[in-house]
């Protein structure tokens, strides 16, 4: 199903000096040019009525644009058949539209069979891909709409618009309409599967939040006309305009921390002992430093925990393992600062161990994650890496 990225199309669908101008005279789009790669995840945000609904069902034909062309994979679509057209194209939109008189697995083979599949064969497409978005088939499958959660219902309509493998998915708000916990996890759900089924996808949401989360790169609307559009870590730090300035919001560095990656740089490195370095060693190489703990690994190099200098000081013999306090708050190389900044939150740890497989790298410091926070945005603004950009005070937390 997914797609060789290494021959990806830069503009798998092409918006081409497109214009849409309803009937009573109202622009909803402007002279629009754009380009999406194959394979990538674009969101559309911005305020209510700047047109982002009506670029998106242009891509099906269900609005026609008054001038202008846009191409799928090289080919104009004003000259495909709005049905085959839509056979290449997966829709999901906020109220899923799911047949209450359909069970689950039948809603979601409903393509298929419009392709003219065997019952049996869409049964199993569709039991395979209730899976793939994490309902279980046996479970939900023979179940009616109105017996699942909103949330179970939305994955419904994500499996259904997935279920003849098209290449291209549009989504209009489809997680708009539950609450913002199950819209997190369906978030993070459908960020994994993405990464397995490399879609090209269109996603429109008015929340800077999600378009940010979930977008490869974000298209902020003004009225009709794109702003910016670039990957969300530019838009955070460096956007393009003061209207989209004053559209990511004022708290545009605490959202950066989601999109900006734990990098070697970052990481400082306390002394090491292993579990069966004696106390006394222990207590020699924390002094050599002046650190007042030390991370301790196991015997195959993986993070254990740490051992504070006044246990190992105040101890007699014996060896680091009999005064070592288990550490679970880890995180791999190239997490974002947001999930270091609340696993130590939730470990009330004053670091958190990176590592890279089982290795350990170093630990993050919340002094360092300001710093790294900081860094970014500069590196973004003079597009720099992060790694280049002098910090003229770092301020000790
Ligand atoms: N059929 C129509 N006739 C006239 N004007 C329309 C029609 N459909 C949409 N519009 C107008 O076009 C503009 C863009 O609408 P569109 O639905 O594309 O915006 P949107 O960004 O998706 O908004 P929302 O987030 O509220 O769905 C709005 O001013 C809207 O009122």
């Amino acid at each position: 199903m997914s797609q060789p990225t290494e021959h990806r199309n830069e503009n798998f669908i092409k918006f081409d000096q497109v214009t849409k101008r309803y009937a009573d005279g109202t622009v909803a789009v402007d002279n629009l040019t754009f380009d999406v790669a194959e394979g990538e995840l674009v969101t559309l945000v911005g305020p209510s009525g700047c047109g982002k609904t009506t670029t998106m069902k242009m891509v099906n034909r269900l609005i026609e644009p008054t001038e202008g062309r846009i191409l799928l994979d090289g080919e104009d679509i004003a000259t495909v058949d709005p049905v085959v057209l839509r056979r290449r194209i997966g829709y999901v939109i906020q109220q899923v539209g799911l047949f209450p008189h359909k069970t689950i697995l039948e809603n979601t083979a409903t393509v298929p069979r419009l392709l003219g599949w065997q019952k049996a064969k869409g049964r199993s497409r569709a039991a395979e891909l209730l899976e793939l978005v994490g309902l279980d088939p046996s479970v939900h499958g023979d179940r009616y709409p109105d017996q699942l959660s909103g949330g179970q219902r939305q994955r419904v309509g994500v499996a259904r618009a997935l279920a003849a493998d098209p290449p291209v998915l549009l989504m209009d708000e489809p997680f708009g309409a539950v609450d913002p916990v199950v819209r997190e996890h369906l978030q993070n759900e459908f960020l994994r599967l993405q990464a397995e089924v490399r879609k090209t996808v269109l996603f429109v949401t008015h929340d800077i939040e999600e378009a940010v989360r979930l977008g490869d790169r974000i298209a902020v609307y003004g009225s009709g006309r794109i702003e910016q559009f670039d990957p969300p870590a530019k838009v955070l730090g460096a956007p393009a305009t003061p209207y989209v300035a004053d559209f990511v919001g004022a708290d545009r560095g605490l959202k950066r921390l989601s999109v900006t990656p734990i990098e070697l740089d970052d990481l400082e490195q306390p002394p090491l002992v292993r579990l069966d370095d004696t106390l006394a060693r222990a207590a020699e190489k924390m002094a050599a430093d002046e650190a007042r703990w030390a991370v301790v690994l196991d015997d195959r190099g993986a993070l254990h925990g740490w051992v504070s200098a006044d246990s190992v000081n105040t101890a007699g013999d014996g060896t680091v393992r009999d005064r070592a306090r288990r550490m679970d708050a880890w995180l791999p190389l190239g997490a974002p600062l947001k999930q270091a900044f609340s696993t130590m939150l939730q470990y009330d740890a004053g670091w958190v161990a990176v590592e890279e497989g089982e290795r350990f790298l170093g630990v993050l410091t919340p002094a360092k994650l300001h710093e790294a926070l900081r860094r970014s945005i500069d590196a973004e603004e003079r597009a720099i890496p992060r790694s280049a950009v002098e910090l003229e005070t770092v301020t000790d937390i």
